[in-house]
């Protein structure tokens, strides 16, 4: 296996059985998959369709039916591996009377990691997962999105090489979606290899260089996410400052080759640009309110 392959599965299957040992779920049909080194690779799916299982698959907290997972050359089963891999749980289980501080610090000793490393390492995380003001609060007092920060910081605790996050933006407003989204590219960025599993199609889209779409438990669609997404027979101009006249010309143009012309008008952006800009406008501006427009009778 090339030292840049970080996972292999090889007819990686997972049925689920019951306590008579009769089969439950075929959770996961046979799957043939790699991923490379520095990749950001989404794991896609509708609910139940076996992303989870897969994640839990590769880190060797399930056993499977049949085939293999195969991690940093070794079987996901081998536990030496477990020093270079990080895992942000679909839900966290942490301890609720320990702060953000105290409970990096327990994760870091796990890791039997010296004082000083520590107290650098749980410092710049809380600062990286925008944490920093609520440090000292227990976390019993975070709210859903604060905890998933806190997972996540967890999770990178090993400073891993490999982090496997499931469903990383759940329960986070746009503006922590987009700060998850961005930490993610920049994990991409220090070289680091991440997997995610998400139903959120959108942040899939905006992260991941590869895709995977399980359905049922068995692999329908992977590939790059561009090559995937690009329309062969559509091409796209984007212009700026075109008179009226240079557009009929335009459209004249198109006519003349035989050409269809599907679409000319002004873009609009997306939901989440607006509400970001808002916030951030708010923040910069407070106090300032909306031109609220009347609403007229035909609307
Ligand atoms: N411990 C278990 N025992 C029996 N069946 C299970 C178990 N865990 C998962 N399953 C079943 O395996 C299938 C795949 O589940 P999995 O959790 O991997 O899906 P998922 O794609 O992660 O779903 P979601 O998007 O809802 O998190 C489902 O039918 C689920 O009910």
């Amino acid at each position: 296996m090339s030292e840049d392959i970080v996972i292999q599965t090889r007819a990686l299957s997972k049925v689920y059985r019951d306590f008579w040992g009769r089969q439950k779920v075929r959770a996961l049909k046979p799957l043939d998959l790699e991923i490379q080194r520095g990749e950001v690779f989404g794991l896609l799916g509708p609910n139940g369709s076996g992303k989870t299982t897969t994640i839990k698959l590769i880190l060797g907290l399930l056993f499977p039916t049949e085939g293999e997972a195969i991690v940093f050359g070794k079987r996901s089963t081998d536990v030496s591996k477990n020093e270079r891999i990080g895992y942000l749980p679909e839900e966290s289980y942490l301890y609720r009377f320990l702060n953000a501080e105290e409970t990096l610090d327990f994760y870091g000793r796990l890791f039997d990691m010296p004082a000083e490393t520590r107290r650098e390492r749980v410092d710049a995380l809380i600062k990286m997962v925008g944490l920093d003001k609520a440090r000292k609060r227990q976390l019993q007092e975070y709210s859903k999105g604060m905890t998933r920060r806190i997972g996540l910081a967890q999770a990178l605790i090993n400073d891993p090489e490999l982090i496997l996050l499931d469903e990383p933006t759940s329960g986070l407003d746009p503006i922590g979606t987009r700060e998850m989204k961005d930490m993610i590219l920049r994990l991409k960025g220090e070289g680091k290899t991440v997997v995610m599993c998400s139903h959120l199609l959108a942040d899939v889209q905006d992260v991941c260089d590869r895709i995977a779409i399980l359905h049922q438990g068995e692999l329908k669609e992977l590939g790059r996410v561009d090559t995937l997404l690009t329309v062969a027979d559509v091409t796209q101009i984007r212009a700026r400052n075109l008179s009226p006249e240079c557009q009929t010309e335009i459209r004249d143009c198109i006519s003349r080759h035989q050409g269809e012309l599907i679409e000319m008008d002004n873009p609009s952006t997306t939901l989440e640009e607006l509400f970001l800009s808002i916030v951030r406008d708010s923040e910069a501006r407070p106090g300032r309110r909306a031109n609220v427009e009347p609403v007229t009778s035909d609307t």
